[in-house]
């Protein structure tokens, strides 16, 4: 059996790529601390609970598996945290990498696909973004994913590590019929608040600022379904058995859409208004971030297929709708 170590499987976009290795037939293997992540999510394979710093556990399940390659999703990754806790970013994303990177050496395992982000970008000097744009983070989450990309690079030259990084932009939908959705245990996602709003389940949503330099004045991102994420990886897993060295790519569909266009596309979908306050800018924020996606296109021969607005706020609907209530581990277990 191909296996393959998915760290964070039991998260939203790690699940996701769990689901779709199975579809391609490699058995996905989750380590996962479930610090944010669900055992009900763990569908494709077996779960594993450890932690990715832990060089031990993490080479014991190397062992076990044998994988032939590791994707690593796992990590902290909410901006507003990362500026005031620091050392437990830098800890978990940067230390813990290092530390499966060097259980990874030990194990003679040679190809790693790494979750990384445009936010490793900052405030872009123009979009759409390629790759080769300059890499300037404004918070410390973009900081220890951008130190990562180094770490892989040194690797990939020193070592001959197979890597590649995935730049994603606004992960968005679900896999409902399957069971699995965005859950995280403090949401912050534009997408999942506007639907909870919707659904009675949370007060008014609150737009964060309506003077941006955008065409209605609230800020534009690319969203992404996490589905066409997943089939990305599936492709940079096959690529990364051909090639060495150090890859990235941006995964987004070079298509922005305004907070007031979410707003607008839950609406429609939901039949009802949205409950909504206007608010001010939440630091950081810049007005326009979205992909060029080229890159990924002519390497990797993908294309988002299933990011058509519509399809992200349908699949994203019919996955809270079919929650029992507000997110939590045990109602999300007894609903599904
Ligand atoms: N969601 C997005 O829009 C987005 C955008 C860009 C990049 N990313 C990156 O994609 C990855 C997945 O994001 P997500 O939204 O699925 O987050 P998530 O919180 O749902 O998933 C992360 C998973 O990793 C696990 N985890 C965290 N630290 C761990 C550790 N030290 N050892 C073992 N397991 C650990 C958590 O329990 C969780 O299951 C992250 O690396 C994130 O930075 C996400
Ligand atoms: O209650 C809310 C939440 C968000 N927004 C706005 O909606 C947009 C999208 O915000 P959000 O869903 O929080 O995503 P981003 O801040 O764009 O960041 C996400 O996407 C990045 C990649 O683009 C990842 O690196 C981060 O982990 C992930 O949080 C932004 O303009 C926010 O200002 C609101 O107006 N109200």
């Amino acid at each position: 059996m191909r296996h393959v170590l998915v760290t964070g499987g039991a998260g939203y976009v790690g699940s996701h790529a769990c689901r779709a290795l199975a579809k391609a037939g490699y058995l996905p293997v989750a380590l996962d601390n479930l610090s944010t992540g669900h055992r009900w999510a763990v569908r494709w394979g077996p779960l594993e609970i450890g932690d990715v710093a832990d060089h031990k556990t993490v080479s014991a399940v190397m062992a076990k598996y044998r994988p032939l390659a590791v994707m690593h999703f796992a990590a902290l990754s909410l901006v507003g945290e990362s500026a005031s806790q620091p050392g437990r970013y830098y800890d978990n994303n940067v230390s813990g990498t290092l530390t499966l990177l060097q259980a990874m050496r030990s194990a003679g395992i040679e190809r790693f696909i790494f979750s990384s982000t445009c936010a490793t970008y900052g405030q872009p000097d123009s979009c759409p973004i390629a790759e080769t744009a300059r890499q300037q983070p404004i918070n410390t989450y973009g900081r220890s994913k951008l130190m990562v990309e180094t770490i892989l690079r040194d690797f990939a030259t020193a070592y001959g590590l197979h890597a590649i990084a995935l730049r994603y932009f606004n992960a968005a939908g679900a896999a409902a019929n399957d069971g699995i959705g965005e859950a995280h245990p403090c949401e912050t996602h534009l997408i999942p608040l506007v639907i909870e709003a919707a659904l009675g389940r949370r007060g008014p949503v609150q737009i964060f600022g309506t003077d941006y330099a955008t065409p209605d004045g609230t800020c534009q991102r690319d969203y992404i379904h996490v589905n066409d994420l997943a089939d990305a990886h599936v492709r940079a897993l096959e690529l990364s058995a051909q090639q060495s060295g150090f890859q990235a790519f941006n995964l987004g569909t070079g298509r922005p859409y305004s907070v007031r266009e979410i707003v607008a596309a839950v609406e429609a979908r939901a039949g009802r208004a949205v409950p909504q306050q206007l608010g001010p800018r939440r630091p950081g924020d810049p007005d326009a971030l979205f992909a060029d996606p080229a890159r990924a296109r002519a390497a990797l021969g993908w294309q988002a297929r299933e990011s058509d607005l519509d399809n992200i706020i349908g699949s994203a609907w019919a996955w809270h709708a079919s929650l029992a209530g507000a997110v939590s581990e045990r109602e999300v277990r007894l609903a599904v």
